[in-house]
């Protein structure tokens, strides 16, 4: 199985590095290359059946050849085949050398999209094979597979390549299930699931290989956390702060409002497990604006009290410059050194910081992923709280943890996340809720408007700043184009400035502004003195103004509900009663139905279950590489169940012993290259 690919009949040198470019080094890689789709050519239908809109596969003789220019670089190049029967036609845009390929006489499988313009069927040709051709048994006759590729590998390559790899490797394959495990689940033998995985005899085969695979992998996954974790727990003891909490009681009384239950009780649970020696490993989720940064202040507030150092890691600079200021002024009674440390922190200032986290001088730090380079080291570090953490992956985690010696961990998260999907996310993570907003607080009134109902936004915004208040206007989200994004926004705070708003002081904020700009107009928002500021999606998470009570989205159509659940919640931080405007392009009829479940729910989790359903859970997390993994067959949330069972069989294997049994060898072997991968 871990031979290496070259050394399969077929591959070769060349083919060896176009395949390791899809991350296939062995015969096992390859095995584990799952097809994405397969395709039913179990009954090759005559060409008098074909139904016009379906997408078939007909075997056929080519009998003449045609070739027409449509217009300047369109050429149609058009076959007549034969079924032995029928008539039908075989069309190639733009491929003249088709004709050379497939003289007349050859036979042919072809598959594409059927249309009829005469009596005779034509089939828009997307794939071609010869019909007989050395493996085309494998081609044909049965659910045939498709494989994720890369250029220069063709189906028909990758189909005997995979079948060769199998018939030379099924007998050495090592069974990861030992028999009994397998008959409490009814699940295959892994030879079978992975040859009917390639190649199935029909539906049910295929049915059973996955479900086999999708247990086996959420095994090993969950296998490798809780292992993770074991022995995260098991080593050495972690950390025992100190029970005194006389100065986060100081700091507490000295907020200027009291904490609400949830608050109250979230902080009690952190709290018990820093004072326990074992390392704390919790997550914190919270609404937006419920409030989550006074409990880190407090946890991290705590460490320092005993003598520890406290870090706090959070995704973008605007975030971490805020932070630093609000936990200068929340701590500054009590005159403990804290430090900012980001990408743009200056170099004589960041040789300084280091020192001064060096010898212990620096109680509290809060930065970026500038936290976790090589360079940055801890005296003591007792406590690592993570903001935002679906920005980060598990690996970041692990990083910044490794910054101590089995220091507490807190993740906190805004985006709420269903129990269940957590769980894959975060792994083996206790779970701490903040259910309950700070008193007073008014749901958003939420609009879903048409580009050109717009002028009623602006109307209320306007009326909003005469009043003292303030407002964001978010620009439509542009995906990999930061560029043309900024652009966009210059574009529109100079519209209107110029055009709408010529009285009001309208700021600018974008992703390709210098740090230190970025931090300026963020500055000078809080401050009131600009009134709007115009914005790419930078704003998004945690930025809290709570003078700011108007929303504006363009485009919302581009984002997804629980990102555009983020953006409203930085309006509805105080008394006063906000606005949030969704303006969608004029006649989107779908989009606004999707938009209509903001209009009618304020809570963070039945729109992130909304949106789960709606776009499924790598859109949730922002994009796909955001700590969430990625599982070869498994997708959530159709797969929870297996999941959790997973989980649970994890859990059981490492308390019983029984992982340690010779019969889980290659399991838990997987699971502990799992870990490496993962860099845990
Ligand atoms: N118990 C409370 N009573 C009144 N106001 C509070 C209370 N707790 C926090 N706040 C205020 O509510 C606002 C939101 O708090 P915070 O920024 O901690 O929210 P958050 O949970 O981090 O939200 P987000 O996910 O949007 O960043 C802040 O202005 C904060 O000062």
């Amino acid at each position: 199985m871990n031979r290496p690919i070259a050394q399969v009949k077929y591959v070769g040198h060349k083919k060896a590095i176009k395949l390791s470019h899809l991350g296939i080094h062995t015969t096992r890689d390859l095995l584990y290359h799952f097809p994405r789709r397969y395709e039913d050519r179990r009954q090759l239908k005559p060409l008098n059946q074909l139904v016009p809109g379906e997408t078939v596969t007909v075997r056929v003789m080519v009998v003449s050849w045609e070739q027409r220019e449509l217009r300047p670089n369109l050429v149609l190049v058009r076959a007549e085949v034969s079924d032995g029967h029928h008539r039908g036609y075989a069309l190639w845009f733009n491929q003249p050398y088709i004709k050379r390929r497939l003289p007349p006489g050859s036979l042919v499988l072809l598959t594409g999209k059927v249309s009829r313009r005469s009596i005779f069927p034509e089939i828009q040709v997307e794939e071609y094979e010869l019909g007989d051709s050395e493996g085309s048994s494998l081609n044909t006759g049965y659910l045939v597979p498709f494989y994720p590729s890369t250029a220069g590998l063709t189906q028909q390559w990758f189909r005997k390549v995979v079948f060769q790899a199998l018939s030379e490797s099924l007998p050495f394959v090592e069974e990861t299930l030992p028999l009994k495990w397998r008959e409490r689940y009814r699940l295959v033998p892994l030879s079978k699931a992975l040859k009917d995985i390639h190649f199935p005899a029909d539906e049910e085969a295929l049915r059973q290989a996955r479900r086999r695979l999708i247990y086996e992998e959420l095994l090993i996954w969950e296998l490798a956390l809780a292992l993770h974790n074991h022995k995260r727990r098991m080593v050495a003891p972690g950390i025992a702060h100190s029970r005194d909490n006389t100065l986060v009681e100081r700091f507490l009384r000295s907020l200027p409002f009291s904490l609400t239950k949830a608050q109250e009780r979230v902080i009690q649970e952190i709290f018990a497990d820093m004072e326990a020696p074992r390392p704390m490993a919790r997550l914190l989720q919270g609404d937006v604006g419920s409030g989550k940064t006074i409990v880190a202040a407090a946890a991290l507030l705590k460490a320092a009290a005993g003598g520890w150092q406290g870090a706090l890691m959070v995704p973008t600079e605007v975030l971490a410059e805020q932070h630093f200021l609000t936990f200068k002024r929340l701590l500054a009674p009590l005159s403990l050194p804290i430090a900012l440390l980001t990408g743009s922190t200056s170099r004589k200032d960041r040789e300084k910081i280091l020192l001064g986290l060096e010898d212990g001088y620096i109680s509290i730090i809060i930065g970026t992923h500038a936290l976790i380079q090589q360079d940055v080291n801890f005296k003591a570090l007792g406590l690592a709280v993570i903001d935002e953490q679906h920005r980060f992956g598990v690996r970041q985690r692990a990083e910044l943890s490794s910054k101590g010696f089995l220091p507490d961990l807190l993740v906190m998260t805004a985006t709420p996340i269903p129990r269940t999907l957590a769980l894959v996310a975060y792994g083996d993570l206790d779970v701490s809720l903040l259910d309950e907003l700070p008193p007073g607080r008014k749901p958003v009134l939420t609009y879903v408007l048409s580009e050109s109902q717009r002028q009623q936004a602006y109307r209320l915004i306007a009326r909003e700043v005469l009043a003292g208040r303030q407002a964001y206007i978010v620009c439509p989200l542009i995906e990999e184009s930061e560029v043309l994004e900024a652009a966009a926004a210059t574009a529109k705070a100079q519209e209107l400035q110029t055009k709408v708003f010529p009285g009001f002081r309208i700021g600018l904020l974008h992703g390709r502004m210098r740090p230190a700009e970025k931090e300026e107009i963020m500055e000078r928002f809080r401050q009131g003195e600009i009134q709007i500021l115009v914005s790419t999606t930078v704003i998004e998470v945690g930025v809290d103004i709570p003078n700011a009570t108007v929303m504006m989205i363009e485009g919302a159509e581009r984002y997804g509900l629980a990102q555009l659940h983020q953006l409203r919640g930085r309006v509805a931080r105080s008394y006063y009663q906000a606005y949030c405007f969704l303006v969608t392009r004029n006649n989107d009829v779908e989009a606004k139905r999707r938009l209509k479940v903001l209009v009618e729910n304020h809570d963070g989790f039945a729109i992130a279950e909304a949106d789960l359903k709606l776009r499924g859970p790598g859109e949730l997390f922002g994009t796909r590489q955001h700590g969430w993994p990625e599982f070869r067959l498994a997708e959530f949330p159709r797969d929870l169940k297996v999941l959790e069972q997973a989980r649970k069989d994890a859990h059981f294997l490492i308390s019983s012993g029984y992982l340690d049994q010779p019969e889980f060898a290659v399991l838990k072997a997987l699971a502990e290259s799992k870990i490496q991968q993962l860099k845990l």
